[in-house]
């Protein structure tokens, strides 16, 4: 049978920190987790409360889950960042960047100093958090540009049509498609077609600031969300994206290829009477197809 020492040396053993905490938020006691690759150091907590080692909002949110892992008697399972700076520990060991935890959150069948507590494990889940988070941009992303894909601005403008709806903020779409690309891939390669479409991703990274949102849609098209942008300004913002692909195609391409090569462009705002965001895209790319037929290289309104 295992002793009392015995099995202190064991929780003590564990590779992730383990810590036993009151209902209100009291470390009564900590286990494990010395490696500081993983873990800040938990030396020294025993006694202290969660309001001293980490900021007001983290320490609510922490003794919510506490509270809510007493009265479920479930295990909670949740994922949470802290750095060492959030730390109070006064001690600057342990990684340095932000640490992605999991913690697992279990009521225990036994008092401390007349208070209930809970056993709550945190597992370092920094790797598998970054991982995902790769895969969700990877998966979010034009390889070519480097822009957002056609989903995620579906995605975005989703919630884009509910503020307008709910909050009156307004989001102008700005639709436009590259002039004369299939001359450019027809008589000097599909390459520098390639390169022009690489450009439009420079163009808009470089130029585009705040909340916009730019994406290729497809082949030569692309479209740029701004949120809490009206119409008029919207505007200026396709004035301004004429200037930058003119001054961007005189200074990186040849004379013969920068004088067929422009952008059509379309605009149009999410308006309050529209069903869905699908109606103000749709106004924006008849808008753009006005523009082909105008002539290219020209804004239109939808
Ligand atoms: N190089 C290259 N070309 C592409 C790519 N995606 C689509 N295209 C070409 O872009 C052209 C798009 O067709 P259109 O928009 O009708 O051609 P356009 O010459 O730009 O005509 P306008 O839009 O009327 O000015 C087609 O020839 C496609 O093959 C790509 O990733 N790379």
């Amino acid at each position: 049978m295992i002793s009392i020492e015995q099995m202190a040396m064991v929780l003590e053993a564990l590779p992730d920190p383990a810590f036993v905490l009151s209902r209100s938020g009291k470390y009564v006691a900590v286990f494990g987790g010395h490696d500081e690759r993983y873990y800040h150091s938990s030396e020294g907590l025993v006694g202290l409360r969660i309001t001293d080692m980490v900021p007001a909002d983290k320490a609510a949110w922490f003794l919510e889950q506490i509270e809510l892992a007493l009265e479920t008697e479930a295990l909670l399972i949740r994922e949470y960042e802290l750095s060492i700076k959030e730390v109070n520990t006064g001690v600057e060991d342990g990684p340095p960047h932000p640490i992605w935890f999991e913690g697992r959150i279990q009521k225990l069948d036994f008092l401390v100093d007349g208070e209930e507590v809970v056993l709550w494990m945190a597992s370092n889940i920094t790797e598998r958090h970054d991982m995902e988070a790769k895969l969700r941009e990877l998966s979010d992303t034009d390889q070519l540009t480097g822009l957002f894909n056609r989903r995620r601005l579906e995605r975005d403008l989703i919630s884009h049509y509910k503020a307008a709806q709910e909050q009156f903020i307004p989001t102008s779409i700005v639709a436009f498609d590259l002039d004369n690309l299939k001359t450019i891939n027809d008589t000097l390669g599909h390459y520098v077609g390639d390169e022009v479409i690489m450009a439009i991703g420079h163009i808009c990274r470089a130029g585009l600031n705040g909340d916009a949102i730019a994406c290729r849609f497809g082949g030569d098209e692309f479209v740029v969300a701004l949120p809490n942008v009206k119409l008029e300004q919207a505007m200026v913002f396709a004035d301004l994206l004429h200037e930058r692909c003119e001054a961007h195609f005189n200074c990186f391409f040849a004379k013969s290829l920068a004088s067929i090569i422009g952008v059509s462009i379309g605009i149009a705002e999410i308006l309050a009477t529209d069903t869905s965001y699908e109606m103000a895209l749709k106004r924006a790319d008849d808008a753009l197809y006005q523009a082909k037929r105008g002539g290219k290289n020209r804004t239109m309104v939808g």
